[in-house]
């Protein structure tokens, strides 16, 4: 029988001793036409099963990269765009645990906040504040409404408020209690000169100012509490002559407070590093005989020297000075709107001054800490069936003498999310008191989306603060006042809206190096989580597919 075997079949019986596999798939020397088939067909359903395990193995492969991939993000935009805040409503959303363990720690901002406002007012009621111009620093937690000469108005109130020394009184201890808080907060030992990029050729140099401290690589990350004192051009009244307060800085220490004016003109600077947040949180406190023997928990309130008795103390008299109709007429006649800002809190004194108060994410979003250099997040941010991909969110300042620090996340950065406040029109930057907040984020906007270092960069663009444009426009300001080239559209929210989405829109499509690019625009309110967390999903939905779309895994 073997004699009369096909000469095509001795190699592989050749191969039977070497390759025991191939032996047995070898068809048997006298397979009939009906096995032979029996044979196919199992081989056919034998392959389809290989090919279907194979496919799995290439789908779990695909699975493994998606996972690990990691996706950058940069939050661009000017000063109090709301970049701090974007990034707040992502931790809110992909790390809340860790949220909520700052949330009492962010009482500290709150309070500041609060005290700053209360300040803000009692120097605009001083008869002196007729005659004083607006600073920068008086600019920049109250909307100053610029008149159309591009200057914000200065002598025109004539509103007294008798009860104006009163007021003063009383709230004396809160000029004690803000010293106490930037000190806490800055942590002055560890200051040290914010460290900014070297002075690429970034397309931002026409965009920033001064104040360059060339370091190597990515800067230091700091935040700035703003302060927004004006008591330079002050005569001292006793809310600004607290040099003589028995809890003066210390000479020896590099001022950010201290006594006297100029010392509470200055921003004050506070590092991450210094985990001002444990400074501030529950477990930092030191128990008490009483809790170590009860196991009660010790709250801030049962602590003698917590910032929350000067503040609860004063609270009638905040309350009494915010609710005064001739205050608030004062504040319309020197155009300050505090409520675009820290004013938020002062709707709320009687619960933020409360002894157990706890902030609410409304409140945290709200607070107001101005970043200087760059500050990093990562959360790992689930995708489909995916584990998830790890994000890092670089949240940068945005003030002019800020943005040479940005170019050093270009060149790896996934994607950006640029914020350009539409709700400023009427406003003026706080570095320079010659342009537009509006003009000024034109610009930026300009200068980013013609970066050919970002030209495969997926740009989204939020509009930000649309629930204070929508205020300022039902309460009568007028676009086509700050915006010649408005002319004569129709003066509502749809319209106005939609004239900022043409013309950032425009802006893009003429200077982008890739005319393919795609632009998600996104009309937003960040401080409104409900609403804001809706957007972020779909952000990182296009984020994500592009960023697949660049490693070709879809
Ligand atoms: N009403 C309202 N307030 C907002 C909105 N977005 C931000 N804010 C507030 O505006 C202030 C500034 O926001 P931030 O997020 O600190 O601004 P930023 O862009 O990080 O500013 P820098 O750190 O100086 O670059 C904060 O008090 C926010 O609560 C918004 O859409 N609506
Ligand atoms: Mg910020």
């Amino acid at each position: 029988m073997s004699k009369e075997r096909p000469m095509f079949y001795a190699e592989p019986n050749r191969r039977r001793f070497s390759d025991p596999l191939a032996a047995a798939l070898l068809p048997p020397p006298d397979e009939t036409p009906e096995d032979k088939a029996i044979r196919l067909k199992r081989e056919e359903d034998a392959k389809k099963r290989s090919d279907y395990i194979d496919e799995m193995i290439r789908q779990e492969k695909l699975e493994r990269k998606k996972n690990k991939a990691e996706v950058s993000v940069l939050l661009l935009g000017q000063s109090e765009s709301g970049k701090s805040t974007t990034l707040k409503q992502f931790q809110l959303l992909h790390s809340p645990s860790a949220f909520h363990a700052e949330r009492i720690a962010w009482r500290a901002v709150i309070y500041l906040n609060l005290v700053k406002s209360i300040r803000r007012i009692l120097d605009a009621l001083s008869p002196e504040a007729d005659y004083e111009d607006h600073d920068d620093e008086s600019l920049e937690t109250a909307t100053v409404i610029i008149s159309s000469n591009g200057r914000p108005p200065s002598a025109i109130s004539s509103t007294k408020v008798p009860n104006y020394d009163d007021y003063r009184q009383r709230l004396e201890p809160l000029i004690e209690l803000e010293e106490r808080l930037t000190r806490l907060l800055s942590c002055p030992e560890e200051e040290e000169p914010v460290r900014l990029a070297p002075n690429r050729s970034n397309g931002f140099n026409a965009l920033a100012n001064g104040n360059i401290f060339v370091g190597n690589g990515r800067p230091t990350p700091t935040i700035l509490i703003p302060d927004r004192n004006h008591s330079q051009s002050l005569p001292v009244s006793p809310l600004n002559g607290h040099g003589s307060s028995p809890t003066s800085q210390p000479s020896s220490q590099p001022s950010p407070i201290g006594s006297g004016s100029s010392s509470r003109s200055k921003e004050v600077a506070v590092h991450t590093s210094t985990n001002w947040k444990k400074a501030f949180s529950l477990g930092s406190r030191s128990k008490s005989p009483k809790s170590a023997h009860s196991g009660e928990i010790e709250g801030w309130w049962e602590d003698p020297d917590d910032p929350v008795h000067a503040l609860n103390a004063c609270a009638p008299a905040m309350l009494d000075l915010w609710r005064d109709p001739l205050v608030k007429k004062r504040l319309q006649e020197k155009r300050l709107r505090l409520e675009e800002s820290a004013g938020f809190y002062l709707d709320e004194i009687s619960r933020i001054t409360a002894k157990k108060y706890i902030p609410t994410d409304a409140d945290i979003l709200k607070a107001r800490l101005k970043t200087m250099g760059v500050v990093e997040h990562t959360f790992t941010i689930p995708y489909g069936n995916n584990k998830g991909a790890r994000w890092r969110i670089y949240d940068v300042g945005g003030a002019r003498n800020q943005r040479h620090a940005w170019a050093p996340y270009f060149e790896d950065v996934n994607a950006i999310i640029f914020l350009a406040p539409i709700s400023a029109f009427d406003q003026v930057l706080t570095e320079d008191l010659r342009v537009n907040r509006l003009e000024d984020s034109l610009l930026l906007w300009r200068a980013v989306a013609s970066n050919k270092l970002l030209v495969k960069v997926n740009i989204v663009l939020f509009l930000n603060k649309c629930d204070l444009l929508q205020a300022k426009l039902d309460a009568g300001v007028r676009l086509n006042q700050h915006m010649v080239s408005y002319g004569n559209r129709p003066n509502d929210y749809e319209s106005v809206s939609k004239y900022f989405k043409n013309k950032f829109w425009t802006i893009h499509y003429s200077v982008s190096p890739d005319k393919e690019r795609e632009l998600y625009i996104h009309f937003t309110s960040v401080t409104d989580t409900r609403r804001t967390a809706t957007i972020i999903a779909d952000v990182r939905d296009i984020i994500i597919k592009g960023n697949l779309r660049d490693l070709r895994l879809v």
